[in-house]
């Protein structure tokens, strides 16, 4: 980039998303300063080293502060009176009544506002709740400061990809000329660049994510009848792929969807329409259903079992919210293995991305260094992400190991006559057991 075009931006929030933005940006050739809270972050990030699972983000880091326009503070305030924009990318977790807890946001904002240079522009990343960018331009409460709301849609595991390659790059503000200064941030980036006021913003980030919700559940019910009626779910989300309407994306049934954004963002567009007095029965229904789905996998388990998971050894594949991420936050995998636990089964699992000291696994699962020393004398092996490698083991050898030749497939991502050739009986989702 022709740096007389490079702006000076600092990130607030170096995680998923903070840091996915500054690197990227730095790689687009912008000056970036990323803040965190976390002392102990900073100073790793400071020597190139990224801790969050996210292909090509470590080599983006390391290029970043080697070319000299990435770097990382503990002070935010001190480092926005030089900014011409200001991310915020802290976490806006569920608040005990559904809705976001905008805590950091507004912490943030109090810590930097006298700070921020005149003509500065803040720019929300962070998925906050319609009308939350026009109020955090009262509360920084300049005429001479712009808030503008860019929500982000990548995905874990993908994000660098995702944000280099984006579909859409949304922008809304109730001054325009601010959200298009933020726009030529992306100049370099190929996405349509859609301009709109903040409410709209906010609300297509609330709508995608809920929709994609929405759409999972409805697969998953799927899947559920078709085990009923003795369909096979993956020709039929084959078949619904072809209509260029539907897409083939999001159509794969699994233990239920989770994850840092999906649950919380559908509880919080919940309860944004409650506050306005607007119902959303097919939102709160999509909830309800996943939070069946993760109790039918559980009870699948048990019914391969034999009825009953007292004194039974269960192995687990994967942990996390999906393949591809090292993130624990709402894992619809951790979902299942506290119902399988509850019954009284011992859990051993592996997840490739894990390291075994994470809190949310103590007194759940006892986090081994392989497949099959989770199939190790267990009554049932079940898999809930699907890891690419967990396609390639050893089924014979998996026989062996096992007490029971029992494999449940919650996402339907092995080949079953490979297992079947070893031995194994094999349980699916929405399919036939004897399916080929
Ligand atoms: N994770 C994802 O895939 C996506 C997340 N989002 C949204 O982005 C926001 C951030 O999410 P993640 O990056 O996943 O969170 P995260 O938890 O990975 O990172 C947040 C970072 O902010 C830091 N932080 C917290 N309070 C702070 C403060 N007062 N000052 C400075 N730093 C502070 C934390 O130490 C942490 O490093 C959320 O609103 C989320 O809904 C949006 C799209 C995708
Ligand atoms: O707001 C966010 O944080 C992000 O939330 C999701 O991204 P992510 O949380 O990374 O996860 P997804 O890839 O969307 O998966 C969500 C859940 O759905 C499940 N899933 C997804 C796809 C599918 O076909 N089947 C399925 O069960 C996953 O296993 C996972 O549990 C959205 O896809 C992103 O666009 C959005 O930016």
């Amino acid at each position: 980039m022709d740096q007389s075009r490079a702006h000076r931006i600092v990130v607030v929030g170096a995680g998923y998303v903070g840091l996915t933005t500054g690197a990227c940006l730095a790689s687009l050739g912008h000056h970036v300063v990323c803040c965190d809270v976390d002392a102990g972050k900073v100073a790793q990030l400071s020597r190139g080293q990224v801790r969050i699972h996210e292909p090509g983000l470590p080599e983006l880091v390391r290029e970043g502060i080697r070319v000299g326009r990435l770097s990382f503070t503990r002070c935010a305030a001190s480092v926005v009176p030089t900014a011409d924009e200001i991310f915020l990318c802290v976490p806006t977790p569920m608040a005990p009544d559904g809705g976001a807890n905008l805590a950091a946001v507004e912490s943030v904002i109090r810590q930097i506002r006298a700070a921020l240079p005149a003509g500065c522009v803040l720019v929300t990343k962070s998925t906050v709740p319609v009308g939350t960018t026009a109020r955090l331009a009262e509360l920084v409460g300049r005429g001479d400061v712009a808030v503008v709301s860019n929500p982000e849609f990548l995905r874990e595991g993908l994000a660098v990809q995702d944000f280099l390659h984006p579909d859409r790059i949304v922008l809304g503000s109730d001054d325009p000329d601010a959200a298009y200064r933020v726009a030529e941030l992306y100049t370099d980036l190929d996405a349509p660049t859609l301009v709109t006021d903040a409410a709209s913003a906010e609300m297509v980030k609330y709508a995608a994510n809920c929709f994609l919700a929405t759409k999972l559940s409805y697969v998953n019910d799927v899947a559920e009848l078709c085990e009923q009626v003795g369909a096979d779910v993956a020709g039929i989300t084959e078949y619904l792929a072809h209509d260029r309407r539907i897409t083939p994306s999001f159509l794969r049934p699994g233990p239920g969807w989770g994850g840092s954004c999906l649950p919380k963002d559908t509880a919080a567009l919940l309860r944004t329409a409650e506050v306005v007095g607007v119902d959303l029965p097919l939102v709160r229904a999509a909830i309800d259903a996943n939070h069946r789905h993760q109790r039918r996998m559980a009870a699948k388990v048990v019914a391969a079992c034999g009825g009953s998971l007292a004194g039974t050894r269960l192995g687990l594949l994967g942990l996390t919210f999906k393949a591809g991420t090292d993130d624990l936050r709402d894992s619809p995998a951790l979902a299942v293995a506290r119902l399988l636990a509850e019954q009284g089964a011992e859990l051993v699992g592996y997840d490739p991305a894990l390291r075994g000291d994470e809190p949310e696994l103590a007194h759940l699962v006892t986090l081994v260094d392989d497949a099959y020393h989770a199939a190790k004398g267990t009554a049932a092996l079940v898999l809930l992400t699907d890891w690419p490698e967990f396609r390639d083991l050893d089924w014979s050898r998996v026989a062996e190991l096992a007490a029971r030749p029992v494999v449940v497939d919650t996402r339907n991502h092995l080949d079953p006559a490979a297992l079947r050739r070893a031995g194994l009986d094999w349980h699916g989702t929405g399919r036939p057991s004897r399916v080929r």
